[in-house]
């Protein structure tokens, strides 16, 4: 089971699950219309080819350029470039996700074509793909990295056209803020009030401007194509004039422009620079203890496409084997490690995935769930709990590990989704694992346990690379939520352990407030011993301090797990 998002999306928050598979699909075609248009040729939305303010099919008058006022945001958006925080924030559809209240109402409604039927789609299927993908992310809060892959499928496209769609996907999900303050300042009005699927065709020609090699004229027509296609000729002309201003400059020149002084807001800059909301550059400046080199070089490896890591299952298959197998490398940390290149495309059909010989996980899952293994317990070591099992990424390697041990072990798993126990049980299957559905902070299971696994919700900002639009969804009062649940689930492991067993806490997440803070205040409320992570990370370079460890993409090339170990008394 994958862990790392290159497919599944499970990120520990609960928020990347397979649930998202609704999203199958329709891309971009959405109803609704752009009443008012500027049409013609103008960027300005106050003049044009005479279709201004016509009220469109009578859905939406009174509506301005391939957009709208008003209409209940309520996200945070309406200043266009002003406080980068607020960009893509969506609080309320965030509140409503944690209520269980369906899916939200979204801000701005997908483009429709104004008039007659629909023309088949333009013949240009990579960026056909990437923009419904787009679409998908924007308009129906779908993820880019399970989204892509099915469209990819469904339309059978491969090769050289599946990487060009997964790059501009992958790319514009990724730099979304950044495009959005370098559109807004070509546009003259709030992007609040640009059509949904308007704004992603002018996202997907930005980004092809600025960070590809596509010949200018390409990226726009291209753009201009398909907004066309999907919302009707009236817009054609807003999005040519746009894309032409983007062109004007390349993106260092904009980021110059555009971004807060390095001398007086050094995150501020940073953060515009990699494309990261700030809120985020600051969590990753706190947790670094840097402001400078090293904060810049962490944020670019996040903004980076990562490799693939898989899991060659103890018991099944070694790692040299599954590199052989794979064509990949043997990883440099983790025993059972192999790495792949980015982009090594749809792997669930390879034989090693499909026999149950290997999985997808990042090596640094892999890392943490050794170090819960690793570090000694006084007496007995017969019982392992995994406190917060789905998808089952760790349970795994914990039943493979417990599988081999000299002496029996045996592991339950408790997941409180249900359709994640159904994952866990399956990734399982064979091991000598126990699937219990339950609320990991009162599961109902005899404690005692020699171990426990926390590998809690959290905000995933330690697995951003793996999942391209995340950095802008993710709020940062998403983190205050969770430290709750976190308390209260490393509180349970401390009453399930046995004195002299070990609690293992695990975040993919370097934000202190859900790491670090989290941990050591459990800790000292139950009263327990902090035991030195770093003995159990064999050969790895550049684990600070202690006790506690932080992996991170720059340094280490896994994700930026967080690993906490202690002692009961
Ligand atoms: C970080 S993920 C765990 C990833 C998993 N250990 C793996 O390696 O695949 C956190 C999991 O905790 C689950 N969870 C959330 N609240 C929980 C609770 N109160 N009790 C148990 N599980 C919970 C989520 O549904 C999610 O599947």
């Amino acid at each position: 089971m994958s862990d790392d998002g290159t497919g599944r999306g499970d990120d520990g928050s609960n928020h990347g699950d397979r649930g998202d598979h609704s999203n199958r699909g329709n891309g971009g075609n959405g109803n609704g219309g752009n009443g008012g248009t500027n049409g013609g040729g103008t960027n300005d939305g106050k003049s044009g080819g005479g279709k201004s303010g016509d009220g469109g099919n009578g859905h939406r008058s009174g509506k301005h350029v391939g957009g709208r006022q008003g209409g209940g945001r309520g996200d945070g958006r309406g200043g266009g470039r002003g406080g980068r925080g607020g960009r893509g924030a969506r609080p309320q559809d965030d509140r409503q996700r944690r209520q269980g209240g369906g899916r939200p109402e979204r801000g701005r409604r997908p483009a429709t074509r104004k008039e007659g039927p629909r023309k088949p789609p333009v013949d240009d299927p990579a960026r056909r793909v990437a923009f419904d993908a787009l679409q998908a992310v924007s308009e129906r809060d779908a993820y880019a990295n399970l989204i892509l892959p099915e469209l990819l499928r469904e339309r059978r496209i491969s090769g050289r056209d599946a990487a060009l769609a997964t790059e501009l996907t992958y790319g514009t999900a990724r730099a979304t803020g950044l495009l959005d303050e370098i559109i807004a300042s070509c546009v003259d009005r709030p992007l609040s009030d640009v059509d949904g699927a308007v704004l992603d065709g002018l996202r997907l020609g930005a980004y092809q401007l600025l960070r590809t090699r596509i010949p200018p004229h390409a990226a726009v027509d291209s753009a201009v194509e398909i907004v066309r296609d999907v919302a009707g000729s009236h817009v054609a002309g807003f999005v040519n004039a746009v894309l032409r201003k983007v062109s004007d400059q390349d993106e260092q020149a904009w980021v110059t422009q555009l971004a807060p002084d390095a001398e007086t807001d050094r995150i501020g800059n940073l953060a515009m620079r990699t494309s990261h909301p700030r809120w985020i550059a600051r969590a990753f400046a706190e947790a670094l203890g840097d402001t400078g080199d090293e904060l810049e070089t962490a944020l670019r490896a996040d903004d980076a496409r990562p490799e693939v890591h898989l899991l060659a299952r103890p018991g099944e298959i070694s790692a040299d084997e599954l590199a052989a197998v794979t064509g990949g490398d043997v990883a440099p940390y983790s025993p059972y490690g192999v790495h792949l290149p980015a982009g090594s495309g749809d792997l669930a059909a390879s034989e090693p995935l499909a026999e149950h010989l290997a999985a997808v996980q990042d090596e640094g899952s892999q890392l943490v769930t050794l170090a819960a293994v690793g570090a000694p317990v006084d007496g007995s070591d017969a019982r392992w709990l995994d406190l917060c099992a789905g998808p089952g990424g760790k349970a795994t390697l914990l039943g493979c590990l417990a599988a081999t041990a000299e002496h029996e072990v045996a592991v339950d798993a408790v997941e409180v989704a249900d359709h994640r126990a159904r994952l866990v049980e399956h990734a399982v299957s064979g091991l000598p694992v126990t699937v219990h559905r339950g609320d990991g902070r009162d599961p109902g299971l005899d404690g005692g346990y020699d171990r426990v696994l926390v590998d809690a919700p959290c905000s995933g900002l330690g697995a951003l690379r793996r999942r391209p639009e995340s950095r802008w969804r993710r709020q940062q009062s998403d983190v205050a939520d969770l430290t709750k649940l976190q308390a209260e689930l490393l509180e349970s492991a401390f009453r399930l352990v046995r004195p002299g067993g070990i609690v293992a806490y695990v975040v993919c997440s370097p934000h202190l407030a859900e790491a670090e803070g989290a941990f050591t205040t459990a800790v000292r409320r139950a009263g327990a011993e902090p035991v030195d992570a770093r003995e159990f990370f064999p050969g790895m370079p550049l684990l600070g301090d202690g006790p506690t460890v932080q992996l991170w993409p720059h340094r280490h090339g896994t994700d930026a797990m967080f690993c906490g170990l202690a002692r009961a008394t």
